[in-house]
C-alpha cells in the first residue's frame, strides 16, 4: 500500500533522508521511531508531495505521488500534523468537516452525508462535546483529537499520524492506539511515528526505526524492540524486559532501582 524506495532528501545543502526505503502492507499499523531531528516529519512530508525528493520514490496505493495532484493526494492519504497552532478561525465541527472536502479547505459541495460522517467522527473520538466550540480556544491535545476525527472523516485508504499523541493524557493515549488498532482492522493503512517505543511496541505490526544516518532497522515490534537497538537510538538509556510475552522499554535508571 506504501513503498518508499531508496528516497534522498537535502533542505538546501543539508541532506536529513539518506537512502530510505521500507513498504507497509494494506490493513498495517505501522509505527516510526527514532531521535529528535532524524527526519520523521521530513519523510511524511516527502511521502505526500509537500517536499520534493531529490532521489527515489513513493508510491501509494499504486500511484507514484511524484505525479499525483494534490486533489488526487487527499483522496488516498489523511495528514495528522505534529501540532497545529495557526489561528483557524473555524468551529471544531467545520475543522472536522474539511475532512469530506480536504482539496478545497472549505465546505462547498457539502451534502447530509457528508455532514453524518463528520459527526460520526466526532463520536467514534467521543469529542461531540467539542463541536460548536471554536477551534482557536481548544487545549493542544483537544486539537490533536479534533485533527484525528478530521483525518477519520476523509475516509482515505492511508492516515499518516506525526505523532497523534504527543499532547494527549494517558487515557486519550490509550484510546487513540486502541483507535488506530480499530482502523487499521477495517483494511487501513496507517503510518504513525511515536517517541514513546512503549506505544509502538504494544500497538503496531510493523516499526522502522529511523536514526540520523537513515533507517536502522525494521520488523516486527519483537524483532525490533530490543536492548541494543534502543540503545543505538537512546544513547544507553534503555533496558527491555518482557512480561508475559509482551515488552516494556524502562529507562536503565529506573530498573537498576528494582534489580
Ligand atoms: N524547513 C526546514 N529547513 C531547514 N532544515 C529543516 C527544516 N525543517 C526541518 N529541518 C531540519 O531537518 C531535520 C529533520 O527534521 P524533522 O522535523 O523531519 O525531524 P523529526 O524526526 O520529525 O524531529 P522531531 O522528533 O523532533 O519532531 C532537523 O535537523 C531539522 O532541523
Amino acid at each position: 500500500m506504501l513503498k518508499v524506495k531508496n528516497i534522498h532528501f537535502n533542505y538546501g545543502n543539508t541532506p536529513v533522508l539518506n537512502d530510505l526505503s521500507f513498504n507497509v502492507e494494506e490493513g498495517q499499523l505501522c509505527g516510526l521511531f527514532g531521535p529528535n531531528g532524524c527526519g520523521k516529519t521530513t519523510l511524511f512530508k516527502c511521502c505526500m508531495n509537500f517536499l520534493k525528493y531529490k532521489e527515489g520514490a513513493v508510491v501509494m496505493d499504486g500511484v507514484d505521488i511524484s505525479e499525483c495532484k494534490i486533489e488526487d493526494m487527499a483522496k488516498i492519504v489523511a495528514y495528522v500534523p505534529q501540532e497545529h497552532k495557526p489561528p483557524f478561525p473555524y468551529l471544531v465541527k467545520e475543522v472536522v468537516l474539511m475532512g469530506r472536502t480536504p482539496h478545497l479547505g472549505g465546505f462547498f459541495g457539502i451534502s447530509k452525508n457528508d455532514k453524518e460522517k463528520a459527526w460520526d467522527a466526532l463520536k467514534l473520538l467521543d469529542i461531540t462535546h467539542l463541536a460548536d466550540i471554536p477551534y482557536n480556544q481548544l487545549s493542544g491535545g483537544q486539537r490533536q483529537m479534533v485533527l484525528i476525527a478530521r483525518a477519520i472523516a476523509q475516509e482515505t485508504r492511508i492516515i499518516f499520524l506525526d505523532e497523534p499523541t504527543s499532547a494527549l493524557d494517558f487515557s486519550n493515549q490509550m484510546r487513540i492506539w486502541d483507535l488506530m488498532r480499530k482502523v487499521k482492522e477495517q483494511g487501513i493503512t496507517i503510518l504513525a511515528c511515536s517517541h514513546d517505543p512503549n506505544h509502538v511496541s504494544w500497538f503496531c505490526d510493523k516499526v522502522v526505526v529511523m536514526n540520523r544516518d537513515g533507517i536502522l532497522c525494521q520488523g516486527t515490534p519483537h524483532d525490533v524492540i530490543t536492548e541494543s537497538v534502543l540503545n543505538d537510538v537512546y544513547q544507553d538509556m534503555c533496558t527491555v524486559r518482557s512480561f508475559d510475552g509482551v515488552k516494556m522499554v524502562l529507562p536503565r535508571s529506573v530498573s537498576s532501582r528494582f534489580g
